[in-house]
């Protein structure tokens, strides 16, 4: 098995002197530790949505703090990109899990990534998850299971013995089986695992049993089998040391029947013995004000103009609302054929970015075919034209059934766009109703319809809407700030698990 040796990353080595004083710096510096993250997307190479941002800006975060890595598997866009590749090593086969290769890339600013080749897995055209029709791929219990198996391999040290991670951070069900494979093999190093959203879970056969090469407490409920089927979501939660989630608010609801997904006997347990917190999401520096990246979206009235030519929308004085999201049931958006009328009667237009669910994005074509030049449909996604969309929008609509955290309202207040949004999850910690934006009740049209009449209201008092728009665009906290407790988070599991004399299986554990 041949290894090679990797240069530590640029961002590992830069000393955070602007942050702290020179005493401190040192001390900082002694105490970096080696965090793995384990994700399914990343948004410089490969991104579905929100997993994407998060896992690109918060292992950039705590750069301060630690020697920060990040683990992916090797899809098109990821080895395409031209950034130089190392092979690190040959990863065996495993049951029913095909060969790797640990393949590693510097980013340009010095995050250092760690990718798992393997063709006959990874190399298809579509999304991380399913083909370009948005239908999941059969085998995706293998593709991501072997991911998991290769985060085990580079927490055991067998990847890059001068390397070896001294807590994994997990992300989601492709990552949950990181966790578990490092329990089952002993390993003692301590893991983290992050819910961003809890309806998906990665379900297989319990028959799968054998191909994934798993032990026969897989098949328990301490293990990983929910309701006759293996989770790779429950595996991550009952194998990881830690679990957090992606806001406060959230964190509390995982734990009720309403939005446990089936889950919540389990979350109640882990949040009532203090392992699972809530921890809210931050945003790239790269969307303040003050950005260097900010300076090509000048003004509102110029985007607004843009969006308008986009869209084929009629250029008036209305307010213009925007959505741009992955178009699935999470995000409520069947309500806006039965909010279009309120928002055509106030003068408004509504601009419309994204793709997901066929039923969903029918519903939107119909949609715009009904008011020509009021209401525009582009099926698809692309950073430039959200954040014009971001910048040149009055409101942003988000009348989400859950939402763990969400980004997009964040995104949106930084251009001083008012969010309307559902009060759940992340929204309710993020928006303060009437200030920062505009939160609504129950997943109804009437809910719905009364919070945009009441921002529209607010369109039509410049005074108001400038004083709001002012508040919005301070709300958001970046991740700057928002990283630190994950700091806090990994220097207390590490050193517990220093003082931890435990049994070779951490996985009994867990039960
Ligand atoms: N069709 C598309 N393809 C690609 N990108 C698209 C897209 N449509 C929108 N996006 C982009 O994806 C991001 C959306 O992130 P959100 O956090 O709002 O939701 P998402 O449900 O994806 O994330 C989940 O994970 C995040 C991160 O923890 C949680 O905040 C959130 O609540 C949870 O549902 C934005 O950057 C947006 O511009």
């Amino acid at each position: 098995m041949g290894k090679a040796m990797v240069s530590p990353g640029l961002s590992e080595l830069a000393q955070p002197v602007t942050a702290v004083g020179r005493g401190k710096v040192e001390c900082l510096q002694k105490n970096r530790k080696k965090i793995l993250f384990v994700t399914s997307e990343l948004a410089d190479l490969a991104k579905a949505g929100g997993l994407g941002d998060v896992s690109a800006a918060l292992p950039r975060a705590l750069g301060r703090f630690h020697s920060v890595r990040v683990l992916i598997p090797g899809y098109p866009q990821v080895i395409s990109r031209g950034h130089p590749m190392e092979i690190l090593c040959e990863l065996e086969g495993y049951a029913g899990l095909p060969a790797c290769q640990i393949g590693t890339m510097l980013l340009p600013d010095g995050l250092t990534v760690y990718v798992v080749l393997c063709p006959e897995l990874y190399d298809r055209p579509g999304t991380p998850y399913g083909d370009e029709h948005g239908r999941d791929w059969p085998d995706n219990h293998i593709r991501f299971a072997r991911f998991g198996l290769a985060a085990a391999a580079l927490a055991s040290g067998e990847v890059c013995a001068d390397w070896q991670p001294d807590l994994v951070h997990a992300h989601d069900w492709p990552a949950g089986l990181a966790p578990a494979y490092m329990a089952w093999q002993g390993q003692r190093t301590p893991s983290v695992f992050t819910i961003h959203n809890l309806a998906y879970q990665g379900l297989c056969d319990l028959n799968c049993m054998p191909e994934l090469g798993l032990p026969a407490e897989a098949a328990t409920e301490q293990g990983m089998e929910f309701y006759g089927k293996l989770s790779f979501l429950k595996a991550g939660i009952n194998y990881a040391d830690h679990n957090t989630t992606v806001s406060r608010n959230y964190a509390r609801e995982i734990t009720t029947a309403e939005f446990g997904c089936g889950l919540e006997g389990l979350l109640k347990l882990k949040a009532s013995t203090g392992g699972l917190t809530g921890i809210a999401n931050g945003i790239d520096e790269c969307w303040h004000p003050d950005s260097d990246s900010r300076h090509q979206w000048p003004d509102k009235k110029s985007n607004t103009r843009h969006v308008e030519a986009m869209f084929d929308l009629e250029p008036n004085d209305g307010p213009l609302f925007v959505i741009i999201s992955r178009l699935v049931y999470q995000k409520g958006l069947d309500l806006i054929p039965q909010v279009a009328e309120v928002i055509i009667k106030a003068g408004g237009r509504l601009a419309i970015l994204g793709q997901g669910e066929e039923s969903v994005e029918t519903m939107l074509t119909e949609l715009a075919g009904r008011y020509p030049q009021r209401i525009g449909f582009h099926r698809g996604f692309n950073e430039l034209d959200a954040r014009r969309m971001f910048a040149g929008s009055d409101f942003l609509l988000m009348p989400s059934r859950y939402e763990p955290c969400g980004l997009s309202q964040s995104y949106a207040q930084c251009f001083g766009s008012l969010p309307i949004a559902r009060r759940t999850g992340g929204l309710a910690d993020t928006i303060k109703d009437g200030e920062t934006g505009f939160l609504f009740d129950d997943s109804t049209a009437e809910s719905f319809a009364d919070a945009i009449v009441r921002a529209t209201r607010v369109y039509r008092q410049p005074d108001l809407l400038e004083a709001m728009r002012r508040q919005a665009m301070n709300a958001p906290r970046y991740w700057h700030h928002a990283a630190k407790p994950y700091d806090k988070l990994y220097r207390k599991l590490i050193n517990e698990s220093l003082g931890k004399t435990g049994p070779a299986v951490r996985g009994s554990e867990h039960g």
